[in-house]
């Protein structure tokens, strides 16, 4: 329900100096309405939007960090028909604590910040990293990794399904939802993707689907990477495409995502053979100006290589997953135990992200196990890694009641965020008011003799005219109707006006974020894009929809963890290529 007072009275201990005390909660009370007076207001309530998104951001960065900025999460697979068979699962959960049963009997016990069980979907996760995005998007650098065991869902988790989509396509959607919803600032966002196989990089924004893995490894590998100033890294040569609407994201990242090396074990048939990238770079200007990077990054199987059967080039593959695999896990560790020394250089994969995982960065790690009693073993690997990587030492978690503070504490922050939030909303709509008050008025003065002019200047001359005059004004609310010295002062503001919107359209240097971008996942994925992009960093091109989606279809349409022999492994290659 709209507030029926017609002005905000802001408590000044909130606000920073520049922010008026009053302003009106329904613009359309304004005495005196004109166009002058509105852009008056619409300053006014910009300033505040500002200072209202200061708050938020800086509320929202205090839970971040009570919560900690590198967190562990750990999803436990759906059961697969070949895991029903086994008698009774060998984990057990609580909202933070996994109890994993050893073949000796002996139960071993691990924590993590939040633990996501068989029945979590794709929204229980997202609703987790949603926090970490807004950061993102108020300039914090922010890793989001999928960990685990090999077939353990880890891509389930990122990418998703179609109508089942993950953290990659809901975050896409989210940034952009957001960034056209902050009114405070401007944002424009690019987008690269790469992989990191047998430890060289590839960029999968410029590799053509259809060649095999082999062709594909020589096609396009080895870029290198520089680091500039203040720690900064980059990759030479990689595309950063700007994308403008989700649409054109949805579109780079399918083309990415097909170009990713999959092979086939015995152990899940549509095994990543490499580290998957997705980098979107954030621009923001206006207010709270800067670049941020948001890495989601699907990590290689972490796998046991006896028990896939790998040789020859798929066993080269998991060696070298493995062996960066660890040195993430020896940075991440000891970027939590604060160490001088952060062994970035010991792997591609951390020299990549160096510049993403320090200080003021925010690190999200999903640890992916099974619930099979068969996976007891790698289970109890990747829980151990997991143990590293939030580096609490043995019976040093905290005490009950410290927990029960820090949980009120973050309870009243989300609180003050959901009230800030609720607050910036009604601003937004008040400025979007205006705005439209002014469109009219702009109008009204543009048509000579529109309704409101004739109600005006002919009302009081006939009787009969003055009936139909009003007939033709009472759509239009009374305070609207200008009075003789308003509408002489509209018309000497017209000029300044006018110029005024020149301006600012002739000035603004980003990307529009349009309001109509929310579109549905099955669209977004399966339809190939109608527009083309209006990229300003790199003209993307080769999107064609003809890349067939053949492959993917073939790769992904077999049952989970379904395991296949060598000769149909064969068979699907065959099939394939
Ligand atoms: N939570 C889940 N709900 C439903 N299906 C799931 C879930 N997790 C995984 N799966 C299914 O299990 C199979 C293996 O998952 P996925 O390919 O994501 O594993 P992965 O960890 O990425 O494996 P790899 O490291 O070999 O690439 C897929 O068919 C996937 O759809």
């Amino acid at each position: 329900m709209e507030d029926p007072s017609p002005m905000i009275m802001i408590p000044s201990e909130n606000f920073n100096l520049e922010c008026p005390k009053v302003v009106y909660t329904d613009v359309s009370m304004i005495p005196e309405l004109t166009v002058s007076n509105l852009q008056a207001e619409i300053s006014t309530l910009r300033l505040k939007q500002r200072s209202l998104d200061g708050r938020r951001r800086e509320a929202l960065n205090k839970v971040l960090d009570i919560k900690g900025s590198i967190r562990v999460f750990c999803r436990v697979r759906s059961s697969s028909s070949t895991d029903r068979k086994t008698s009774e699962s060998p984990i057990s959960i609580e909202e933070d604590k996994i109890t994993v049963k050893t073949s000796g009997g002996a139960k071993k016990e691990f924590g993590a910040d939040r633990v996501f069980s068989q029945g979590a979907t794709q929204d229980d996760v997202f609703q987790e990293v949603e926090p970490i995005l807004r950061s993102a998007l108020d300039g914090h650098n922010v890793c989001v990794f999928a960990y685990g065991q090999t077939g353990t869902g880890k891509t389930f988790t990122m990418e998703g399904k179609n109508e089942n989509p993950g953290i990659v396509p809901r975050s896409i959607e989210e940034l952009f939802h957001r960034a056209s919803q902050d009114k405070s600032a401007s944002y424009s966002f690019s987008m690269s993707m790469l992989e990191i196989y047998m430890g060289s990089i590839r960029d999968l924004l410029t590799l053509k689907h259809n060649s095999s893995r082999y062709l594909q490894h020589s096609q396009k590998c080895g870029l290198n990477i520089q680091s500039g100033s203040n720690r900064s890294i980059e990759i030479e040569g990689l595309m950063d495409i700007a994308v403008s609407d989700i649409k054109q994201a949805y579109r780079l990242y399918t083309k990415g995502k097909r170009a990713r090396s999959t092979s086939w074990t015995n152990v899940n048939d549509a095994s990543s053979r490499s580290h998957c990238l997705t980098r979107i770079t954030i621009r923001r200007s206006g207010g709270h100006e800067g670049v941020s990077k948001l890495w989601m990054v699907d990590l290689g199987g972490s796998e046991r290589l006896l028990k896939t059967g790998a040789t020859g080039q798929t066993l080269d593959e998991g060696k070298a997953i493995n062996l960066s695999l660890s040195a993430l896990g020896d940075v991440i560790s000891s970027l939590k135990k604060k160490r001088n020394h952060i062994p970035y250089r010991n792997s591609k994969l951390t020299q990549i992200l160096s510049d993403s995982l320090g200080d003021g960065s925010k690190v999200l790690m999903v640890v992916h196990i099974s619930p099979s009693e068969n996976d007891t073993g790698e289970t109890i690997c990747s829980l151990s890694f997991a143990k590293r990587v939030r580096a609490i030492e043995h019976n040093k978690e905290l005490s009950e009641e410290s927990n029960k503070q820090k949980e009120k504490l973050i309870a009243e922050l989300d609180l003050q965020i959901k009230d800030t939030e609720v607050d910036l909303q009604k601003v937004r709509n008040q400025i979007e008011r205006a705005e439209q008050l002014i469109q009219e008025k702009n109008q009204q003065k543009g048509s000579p003799r529109s309704p409101l002019i004739i109600a005006q200047g002919e009302a009081s001359d006939t009787p009969t005219e003055k009936n139909s005059s009003k007939a033709c004004i009472s759509s239009v609310p009374r305070f609207m109707a200008p009075t003789v010295s308003s509408r002489q002062r509209l018309s000497a503001n017209e000029h300044t006006h006018s110029r005024t919107r020149t301006l600012r359209f002739g000035t603004r240097s980003h990307v529009d974020i349009i309001s109509s971008q929310s579109l549905s996942y099955s669209d977004t994925f399966m339809k190939p894009c109608a527009t083309r992009s209006k990229s300003k960093l790199v003209t993307c091109e080769g999107n064609s929809p003809k890349s067939s989606v053949s492959r993917n279809k073939k790769v992904s349409a077999s049952h989970p963890n379904l395991r296949v022999t060598l000769n149909q492994h064969r068979r699907r290659m065959s099939d394939v290529i």
